[in-house]
């Protein structure tokens, strides 16, 4: 099983027996190398520049479009969505003061209006003096404008349907109605000295004259963002690109973008949406929300962080990133998904014999993350088919074995041998390499002794097998 398995519970359980636990070295200062030498000087590996790949991500790009974004986290709110959700106001604190020590800046809440314990929680929230805003989430109406200012909230996000779909099948309303009372709902919350944002529910399928124009009319009126909202996760990257980019050239305000995940491309549509001029990403732990949920909260900072990692880290608590969403998966009953960005259970752990050999040498040929700045450790998968002999040798080392290059490769065939039968667990390549020296120091074996080996390993087990049933 791999190292940040979650075996079939909720939290992440770890199971650490059949892997190899690489060091998290610099290249050439403690890594544990193929070549033998341990700290030798290594080239460091070239960045990629401009000139020599110009598809070559540079933080100067990512700097300059992409200076100044903010998370407000959903969980609390689209979150409470999911199908499975059921936050109690214990759950609520916890994910809040946890998302808060993460270093998100915004919080979103579901809003006061939706029940008496909703209202409560909100109150309760407001009153934790976190350092990121707290905001709760309302429908485009002056009764639950009233409620939510009452809560203590530092912002209001107001939202409304302006596609036809919502116009004519959910609130029934029509754009100069929705205008009218979009002004009235932002001009009474501004009133209270909080901040407020208005956004369209469904804007990829509403009209872009009437989106456009709602968005400059509130903007004008001084609203701190407006907001786009992808709600069934129908749009593209090209597609955020250009509405964020024209939104961009039409209001003075900052921009917040809520992405749906339903064809798989929230995470990509929210960093297009950055580099279009986007400010404000709405993120839920996991991703949970309605249906497959929004951009996920660990996704997105992956992907920022590849694009710069020192930025990400300044900004953001990584190491806790883990830590919530177990919190999160356990509240909500689920298990971490095995894909997960950065947590899913072979987010770090190489197997392959020609990725392990690079690895060893230097992690960042096939790693864009590096698990360390996670809290997190990679592994190198040994003991099935597709073991090499380099993978082998670390091993080799950790157990302090003294083998020759020639004595590792004849052990690593005998493992591939047996691996080709059923995967090898690292007990098992353990004990065949303790074996294997063991015949080695001893004299009764030397490379390419088939047959004494098979001898050898016979002989351990039905050992093996006496001192088990005498115990
Ligand atoms: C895309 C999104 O995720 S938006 C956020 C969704 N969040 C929520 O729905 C919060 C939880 N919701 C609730 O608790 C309830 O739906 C409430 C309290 C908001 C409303 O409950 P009810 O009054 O019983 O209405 P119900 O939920 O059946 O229908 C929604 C009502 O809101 C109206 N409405 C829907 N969207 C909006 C909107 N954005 N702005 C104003 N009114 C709206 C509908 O017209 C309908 O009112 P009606 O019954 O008078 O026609
Ligand atoms: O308020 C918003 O911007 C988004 C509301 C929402 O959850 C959605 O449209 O999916
Ligand atoms: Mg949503």
């Amino acid at each position: 099983m791999c190292p940040h398995a979650n075996a079939d519970s909720a939290p992440a359980q770890v199971d650490k027996a059949d892997m190899v636990q690489v060091p998290l070295a610099q290249p050439g200062v403690n890594g544990v190398h193929a070549n033998g030498k341990r700290g030798s000087t290594r080239r460091a590996v070239p960045n990629l520049d401009e000139k020599r790949n110009p598809y070559a991500p540079r933080a100067a790009d990512f700097l300059s479009n992409i200076s100044n974004f903010n998370i407000i986290e959903s969980t609390l709110r689209e979150g409470e969505q999911f199908a499975n959700a059921f936050f109690d106001t214990k759950t609520k604190i916890a994910i809040a003061k946890a998302l808060d020590a993460f270093g998100v800046e915004y919080i979103e809440l579901t809003s006061p209006a939706a029940s008496e314990q909703s209202r409560a929680d909100c109150e309760a929230i407001c009153k934790l003096g976190l350092k990121a805003k707290i905001l709760t989430h309302i429908r485009c109406h002056m009764d639950d404008a009233r409620i939510a200012v009452e809560t203590g909230v530092d912002g209001v996000d107001v939202v409304i349907g302006t596609s036809s779909f919502l116009r004519e099948f959910s609130h029934g309303k029509d754009m100069a109605y929705i205008t009218k009372t979009a002004i009235e709902v932002i001009e009474y919350v501004k009133s209270k000295g909080i901040e407020v944002r208005f956004s369209s529910e469904d804007s990829f399928r509403s009209d872009l004259v009437d989106l456009l124009s709602i968005y400059q009319t509130v903007d004008k009126i001084g609203v701190n963002r407006v907001g786009i909202a992808d709600t069934v996760g129908c749009a593209n990257p090209r597609q955020v690109y250009d509405l964020v980019r024209t939104l961009r050239g039409v209001v003075a305000c900052d921009i917040e973008i809520h992405l749906h995940n339903d064809t798989g491309m929230a995470i990509a549509n929210a960093y297009t949406a950055l580099e279009a001029g986007a400010t404000h990403i709405d993120t839920s732990v996991l991703g949970i929300g309605e249906r497959v949920g929004i951009t996920p909260l660990g996704g997105l900072v992956a992907c920022l962080y590849a694009a710069n990692p020192e930025y990400v880290k300044s900004k953001y608590n990584l190491p806790m990133l883990r830590e919530i969403e177990n919190l999160v998966a356990e509240a909500v009953e689920v298990n971490i998904p095995f894909m997960n960005p950065i947590t899913g259970y072979c987010a770090f752990t190489h197997k392959a014999g020609i990725h392990a050999k690079a690895i060893l040498n230097n992690p960042s040929t096939y790693e864009i993350l590096k698990p360390e700045d996670f809290g997190l450790t990679r592994y190198v998968s040994i003991g099935h088919r597709l073991t090499g002999w380099n993978a082998v040798k670390s091993r080799v080392e950790q157990l302090g074995l003294k083998l020759t290059d020639a004595e590792i490769k004849d052990a690593t065939n005998k493992i591939k041998e047996l691996a080709d039968v059923r995967t090898q667990s690292m007990d098992d390549v353990d004990s065949l390499l303790r074996v294997y020296h063991s015949g080695i120091q001893s004299g009764e074996l030397a490379v390419g002794q088939k047959e004494a080996l098979d001898a050898l390993l016979k002989k351990h087990r039905e050992q093996s097998a006496t001192r088990d049933g005498s115990d």
